[in-house]
């Protein structure tokens, strides 16, 4: 099971990378066994060509190297919470990709303004509150997946696999790691298209609410919509 689980998280930082949404060594992704309680992530400041099944790391959810030579991504805490705080997903990947990381930089959440937004994400992408003096001096990377955990406070996070952090950039997840790839594949394109819709009428409003049920409820079959 493990190895198998490996493959997948392998073949899913091969796949962000493949899609153009990382560049040098950022951004990474992992997935989880809930079963044997272990994470698998992508080592830290290794180039996406250079990596193999042998370089990822294996951590406990304390964050524990259990299998790997090489340093586990500074991110894995941040990976850590928000696993121990949605149950229900299976991968988790953080990009810097540019659409996406512009909105999180103006610490702006994304709202949803057409069909392609709501046939993946319920409502608005929200954003995080900025870290404050103690949480950055603190567990940075710990501090960051609480932020996030705070954020979706009362949200599915399969209705909502996605948040902005301030400051910083996009963190996506999914039942598996390659869901949250493609996730963050969408997040980019929403991201992108959000951006020239304001360019080219400021004063746009967000979805109307029952096109947006309408078309999340298209693609999510355990979403009963109201209409
Ligand atoms: O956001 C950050 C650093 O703040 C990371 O995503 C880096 O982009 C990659 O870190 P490693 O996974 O290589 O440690």
């Amino acid at each position: 099971m493990l190895e198998k689980l490996k493959e997948e998280v392998l073949a899913a930082n091969l796949e962000l990378a493949k899609r153009g949404l990382v560049n040098h060594t950022w951004g990474n992704v992992s997935g989880i066994d809930r079963e044997k309680e272990l994470i698998i992530i992508k080592p830290s400041g290794i180039p996406y060509s250079q990596l193999t099944i042998e370089s990822l790391s294996v951590l406990d959810m304390d964050g524990n190297q259990i299998e790997g030579n090489l340093k586990p991504s500074s991110d894995a805490p941040t990976h850590l919470v928000i696993y121990k705080a949605f149950k229900e997903i299976g991968g988790i990947v953080h990009t810097h990709s540019p659409w996406a990381t512009s909105w999180a930089q103006a610490c702006k959440g994304i709202p949803p303004l057409g069909a392609a937004h709501a046939e993946y994400f319920y409502g608005n992408i929200p954003c995080t509150r900025k870290l404050n003096e103690r949480e950055i001096k603190g567990q940075c990377e710990a501090e960051t997946g609480k932020v996030i955990v705070e954020t979706l406070s009362g949200i599915n996070p399969l209705h909502m696999p996605a948040v902005l952090v301030s400051n910083h950039g996009p963190f996506t997840w999914g039942k598996t790691p390659m869901d949250a790839v493609n996730i963050a594949d969408v997040l980019e394109a929403v991201a992108k298209i959000a951006y020239r819709t304001y360019a080219l009428t400021p004063a746009i409003r967000p979805i109307d609410s029952n096109l947006l049920e309408k078309n999340f409820a298209k693609m999510h079959e355990d979403f009963k919509p109201s209409i």
